[in-house]
């Protein structure tokens, strides 16, 4: 009898059954069997998060710091194990999942010391004798909602900072991967984290997350998925007038340029496209790349993708794991078909692997001859699928990479400091890599973009602060 990995709630861990967590590289094997929180669990925990914040926002800096440095070692200490359970339910390679667990300790110690960091300011007023202060404050209950593709380091960028900053909170991680979360969230408990300060709710969406929206003790929701999810956190949000951060979609261009160097171009938009099964919001889908470069570029690209290893997550060899789920998988051959029936060349891959174990493999798939105006190159299909768009010159190429409806990362390949430096200004995005792949961020460093992709203020790095703290100014006569 697998073992029930329950919900915690007010410090209590409760569940009496649970669901299967299958992996997608071997859908016979159950990484685990985890609980499903109700509506009213759910209203529990959220009731727990608000009784334990008046002391939880008093704490003292030295145990926050602790707790957040103490679980910072212990993840480190198990990046291998957790890695592992990582890429078992979610299906990225074990070097990703143990370089995603390492992510996820680097950002818990990074907020460790955020703790001791939080500064305000002093300044005159315009009346004299009268002094001002700007403090931050914790906003109370913070709802946390989170996607499949990165199980670790996407709650632990979330869980953190709030934590950090005197906030109490209640997180949901996606149905699909509950496991990297519920193990964060036992070594929280472990490291001192007083009962009610974290809750973990696991469960559906449509249940739990939506119990969480529908709260007005919750006082701040940090949610990042797909778009049509963000629009419903918007809207439940406006209603009860409560803070919210939304990270989305991307349609993230890579530009490669006639100045290119052929081999950093090739490898940049390989991993920018294809790495992770190509499940990145960062990912690169649309390839832009200048007519005097582009034979050759598709040519070593497509010879590139053709080789990329696709294959169980935790196989030494593999470069590229399965697809997470049957509902991506259709979305992205769904996506193949139409990319074909738009008329675009199919370069290289297009079918599903067959290995030995039955799991959702597909080839990296690279379409070319594509167009800005197809639907694979304006909807994000969040499956390893690209498309090279050709165009003439840089005007043209800056042009169609802002040419979106999103803005999140962007990326350029050219050798041109003076293309560089143009589109680093120009890129309509709110992360741009010259010479690097679109996805694969610091962990100290604000992430987050522009237009459709994103909403409300950056998350990571100290940036994080504007969304987990509220500004107080106070004036002080003196006597
Ligand atoms: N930008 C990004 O980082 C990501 C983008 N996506 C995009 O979204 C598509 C679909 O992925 P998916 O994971 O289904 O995205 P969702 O937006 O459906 O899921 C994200 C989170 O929101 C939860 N959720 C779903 N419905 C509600 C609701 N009514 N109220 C509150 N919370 C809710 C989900 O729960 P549950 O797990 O039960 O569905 C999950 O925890 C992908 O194909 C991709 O295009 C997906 C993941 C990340
Ligand atoms: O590219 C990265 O490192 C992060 C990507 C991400 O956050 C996402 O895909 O949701």
């Amino acid at each position: 009898m697998t073992e029930l990995h329950k919900n915690l709630i007010d410090g209590e861990w409760v569940g009496s059954d649970g669901i299967e967590n299958i992996n997608p590289s071997n859908i016979s094997e159950v990484v685990g069997v985890y609980a499903r929180a109700t509506a009213e669990e759910t209203k529990q925990a959220i009731a727990a998060a608000k009784a334990a914040f008046p002391a939880w926002s008093r704490s003292g800096i030295l145990e926050r710091h602790a707790i957040l440095s103490k679980t910072s070692q212990e993840i480190l200490a198990r990046k291998q194990e957790l890695g592992e359970l990582l890429s078992r339910e979610e299906g990225k390679t074990l070097a990703e999942g143990i370089g995603e667990v390492t992510r996820a300790a680097q950002i818990f110690d990074f907020f460790a010391g955020e703790v001791l960091r939080l500064t305000g300011e002093v300044l005159a007023s315009v009346r004299p004798g009268v002094g001002v202060e700007i403090t931050r404050e914790p906003v109370g209950v913070i709802g946390i909602i989170t996607p499949w593709n990165f199980p670790i380091a996407i709650p632990a960028w979330k869980i953190a900072p709030a934590l950090a900053y005197g906030n109490t909170v209640v997180i949901k991680p996606a149905d699909l991967v509950p496991g990297s979360t519920w193990a964060i969230v036992d070594i929280l408990v472990r490291a001192g984290l007083p009962k009610g300060v974290l809750n973990l709710v696991m469960g559906k969406g449509s249940v739990v997350g939506q119990t969480l929206l529908d709260s007005p003790d919750v006082h701040a929701v940090s949610f990042t998925g797909s778009v049509g999810t963000g629009k419903r956190v918007a809207e439940a949000s406006i209603k009860v007038g409560r803070k919210f951060q939304l990270e989305m979609g991307g349609k993230n261009p890579t530009i490669v340029l006639d100045d290119a160097d052929l081999k950093v171009a090739v490898e940049s938009v390989a991993q920018s496209a294809f790495f992770s099964t190509g499940q990145r919001c960062t990912a690169s889908s649309r390839v832009i790349v200048t007519e005097g470069i582009h034979d050759q570029f598709v040519a070593a690209l497509a010879e590139r993708t053709a080789k990329l290893r696709v294959g169980h997550a935790l196989e030494k060899d593999t470069e590229i794991g399965p697809v997470v789920d049957p509902g991506q998988l259709k979305q992205d051959t769904d996506y193949i078909e139409i990319g074909k029936g738009e008329g675009a060349t199919l370069a290289a891959g297009g079918d599903r692997v067959k290995k030995d174990t039955e799991g959702y493999f597909l080839q990296p798939t690279l379409f070319t001859g594509a167009t800005n105006q197809m639907r694979i190159a304006r909807e994000e299909i969040f499956g390893p699928v690209a498309a090279v768009i050709k165009v003439k010159d840089y005007e043209e190429a800056l042009a169609t990479a802002n040419d979106t409806e999103f803005g999140l990362s962007a990326g350029i390949v050219t050798t041109s400091l003076k293309y560089a430096t143009h589109f680093k200004r120009n890129s309509e995005a709110g992360m741009v890599m010259v010479n690097v792949p679109t996805a694969g961020v610091d962990f100290h460093v604000p992430f987050g973009g522009r237009k459709g992709s994103s909403y409300g203020p950056r998350e990571q790095g100290k940036y994080a602060a504007e969304f987990f703290t509220i500004v107080k100014t106070a004036y002080t006569a003196a006597g």
